[in-house]
């Protein structure tokens, strides 16, 4: 099977990893490329290494009106860029967004895919989860399900990558000498994130979220992204690695550690990691979940997701094993 394939922003960090994945893949081919200020140059100018098929692919200037025959397209524009453009691609092109404009919006589906891949075969439209939701959601989910903690009462420590931010992210301010060998809280109180978050905790728990606390810092790394959450609940560390076990018992991507995750163990891969400690007389779990930003942060979830919509093996194209060291 041959997917025509597409994307939008290919010349930032999604989209870069995008087309890495999408080069690779054995069933969607890339026949469209766009952006903005990068329009005009042909791929290998931007990606000096890219497969030799795809180097004289022009990037063109993104319009939702001017597509060529298309089966697939994934949006990696910045946040606030893509809800007006891609409301005008047809409708017969299936899109993943993988920016924030489509979470819990109407006529789109949060596409969680390890916790919820049925919600996701067939549709048209997808929308990514964020990159800190994917790793939060992903840890807390088999507890929410089986009731082990309250969703009432959570409390997200999350560290990231310098890429989470982008190319075009931070106005400047990400550069070398400012971030490295420093770490830098952000986003306190009212991170962008916190509404899909508390949306998804509260569906999975079914239980308000409302007093979700969350709290990401940037760490001096290129990828990589671990969260440590903090809930209530009188499980032990056993039961809550028994309940993750049997929750990802037949999902591919998600492994369950007895070993609290590293953030490197993800990269470059679409895993995730998760593992649990729990303290019943303290009346404490803590969840852990590792994913790298870029890939199931990103683009290994958009593929991952696409994979679903169109009918293919949920792991086609993203069986590498991750990068070490
Ligand atoms: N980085 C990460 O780890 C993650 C990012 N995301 C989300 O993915 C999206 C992309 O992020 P990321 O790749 O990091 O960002 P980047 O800043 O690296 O890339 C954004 C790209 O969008 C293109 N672009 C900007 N404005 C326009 C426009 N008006 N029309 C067409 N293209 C445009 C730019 O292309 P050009 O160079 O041609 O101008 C640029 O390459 C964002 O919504 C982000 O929040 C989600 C999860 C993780
Ligand atoms: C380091 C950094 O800045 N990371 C980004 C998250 C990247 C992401 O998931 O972005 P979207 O939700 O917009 O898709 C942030 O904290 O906003």
């Amino acid at each position: 099977m041959s997917i025509r394939t597409g994307i939008v922003g290919i010349s930032g960090f999604g989209g870069g990893e995008a087309l890495r994945l999408i080069a690779g893949h054995p069933s969607f081919d890339l026949v469209y490329a766009a952006g903005d200020g990068s329009a005009g140059a042909r791929l290998i100018d931007r990606f000096p290494g890219v497969p030799r098929a795809l180097a004289d692919l022009v990037i063109r200037k993104w319009d939702p009106e001017a597509l060529p025959e298309l089966d697939l397209l994934f949006a990696s524009l910045p946040t606030g860029r893509s809800a007006d453009a891609l409301a005008r691609v047809p409708a017969s092109v299936k899109i993943v967004d993988i920016g924030g404009d489509h979470r819990h919006v109407a006529g789109w589906t949060y596409g969680l895919a390890d916790v919820w891949p049925e919600r996701i075969a067939g549709q048209s439209r997808v929308a990514n989860p964020g990159c800190f939701p994917v790793a939060t959601l992903t840890a807390l989910a088999p507890l929410l399900a089986a009731g082990l903690i309250d969703p009432a009462n959570i409390v997200i420590d999350a560290k990231t990558g310098i890429s989470g931010a982008g190319r075009g992210g931070g106005d400047g301010r990400f550069g070398f000498a400012e971030t490295n060998e420093t770490l830098i809280p952000y986003g306190l109180l009212h991170h962008v994130h916190m509404p899909e978050m508390e949306t998804t905790i509260a569906q999975l728990g079914r239980g308000s979220a409302a007093g979700l606390v969350f709290t990401p810092h940037l760490v001096p790394m290129t990828r990589g992204l671990l969260v440590t959450t903090y809930a209530r609940g009188r499980a032990t560390t056993g039961e809550c690695l028994a309940a993750a076990r049997a929750f990802y018992a037949e999902r591919p991507f998600v492994r369950v550690t007895d070993q609290p995750p590293q953030s490197k163990w993800a990269s470059g891969s679409n895993l995730a990691f998760v593992s649990y400690a729990a303290d019943p007389a303290r009346n404490l779990v803590m969840a852990l979940g590792v994913v790298d930003n870029l890939g199931k942060g990103a683009a290994g979830h958009a593929v991952q997701n696409a994979n679903l919509m169109v009918g293919l093996p949920e792991t086609a194209g993203l069986e590498g094993a991750p990068l070490w060291p």
